[in-house]
């Protein structure tokens, strides 16, 4: 278990940490999602020790980490250009963090092919990092992260330069060792939809502050603010309301209010009007998916009881 107690990190004036209240458990893949400068990196940084914070506490499996140093944490960091090393082989890249942490060159390499068999990349150990596809690089820094047997893994949008079949596969990979391994795992991302695919739990990050924390569905069915929702990429949203999209209905369901509404396609998607009046211009983007179901002439309809309303 990985905690942040009331955390606070100012750079100057400003601050990029406040207060910040956060637990990831055991086999937990915690995503940290906001927009770029809202204070991810520098999350993971006090995480890692890299940055001290100003006030608060860093606790790993009950132990107060605060003002221990970066390589006695026993943490493991994935970055988003692998940071590999090009003047080594794989298996030497792979068996660095042992070698840092003073375990002999025999020790260090028998651990390293290991990891490297159950990555699938034993064919490729003795490489050097340039023959190798961006997968096998991704793979590589991950066996490297996980060869030290860290006892939380914090991945800094390790995902962000991989085609789409590759990222999907990696996601896959990374979610099953997180739980394999039983260890606490922290992803910083800007992507929505990676959040919701790879965590537990997503914590919307917006200036420093964590301003709403729970399962993807229970925040894309109640986020608590219009910026909530819009970091999580929600459709449908404006300042005072947001139509999820599980409140667009074909059928209308006996007992719920619903409104009708005109859909037609628009040139990249599907545009839904809405015609209470109240809501002005308000219109409702709906899945492809959905939209295959509909017409274009079709009816649909939106429960009202499922529509958030912001303060
Ligand atoms: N060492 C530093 N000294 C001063 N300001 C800093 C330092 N590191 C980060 N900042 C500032 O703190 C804010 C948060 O930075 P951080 O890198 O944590 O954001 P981020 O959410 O990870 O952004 P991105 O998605 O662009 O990487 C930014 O405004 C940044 O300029």
């Amino acid at each position: 278990m990985f905690t942040f107690q009331n955390i606070t990190k100012k750079f100057g004036t400003r601050t990029v940490a406040n207060q910040i209240n956060l637990s990831v458990a055991n086999g937990e893949i915690l995503t940290i999602l906001g927009a770029s400068g809202s204070g991810k990196s520098t999350l993971l940084h006090l995480a890692a020790g890299l940055l001290q914070p100003d006030a608060g506490d860093v606790w790993l499996n009950q132990e107060r980490i605060t003002n221990r140093q970066p390589e006695k944490r026993e943490i493991a960091m994935m970055f988003q250009d692998f940071a590999l090393l090009p003047h080594l082989n794989v298996w030497e890249n792979v068996a660095l963090g042992l070698r840092l942490r003073g375990e002999k060159k025999a020790v260090a390499r028998t651990a390293a092919l290991r990891i490297l068999v159950e990555m699938g990349l034993q064919h490729a150990s003795e490489r050097t990092i340039t023959q190798l596809s961006g997968g096998e690089q991704q793979r590589v820094a991950l066996a490297r992260a996980l060869v030290v047997s860290p006892k939380l893994l914090l991945l800094d949008e390790p995902f962000s330069s991989l085609d789409t079949a590759l990222r999907q596969h990696l996601q896959h990979e990374i979610s099953q060792w997180i739980q394999q391994k039983n260890i606490p795992a922290i992803l910083v991302s800007h992507d929505p939809a990676e959040a919701a695919l790879m965590s537990q739990r997503i914590a919307l990050l917006e200036n420093g502050n964590i301003i709403q924390c729970d399962t993807p569905n229970q925040l894309f069915a109640q986020p608590v603010s219009a910026q909530a929702a819009r970091l999580l990429g929600c459709l449908n949203v404006r300042d005072d309301v947001y139509i999820p999209q599980q409140a667009i209905q074909f059928h209308h369901e006996k007992g719920s209010e619903c409104e009708i509404l005109r859909c037609f396609k628009q040139p990249f998607a599907w545009r839904v009007e809405w015609m209470q009046p109240s809501f002005g211009e308000l219109v409702a983007w709906v899945n492809d998916d959905v939209a295959q179901r509909l017409g274009k002439t079709a009816r649909v309809w939106i429960d009202l009881s499922k529509v958030i309303y912001f303060k």
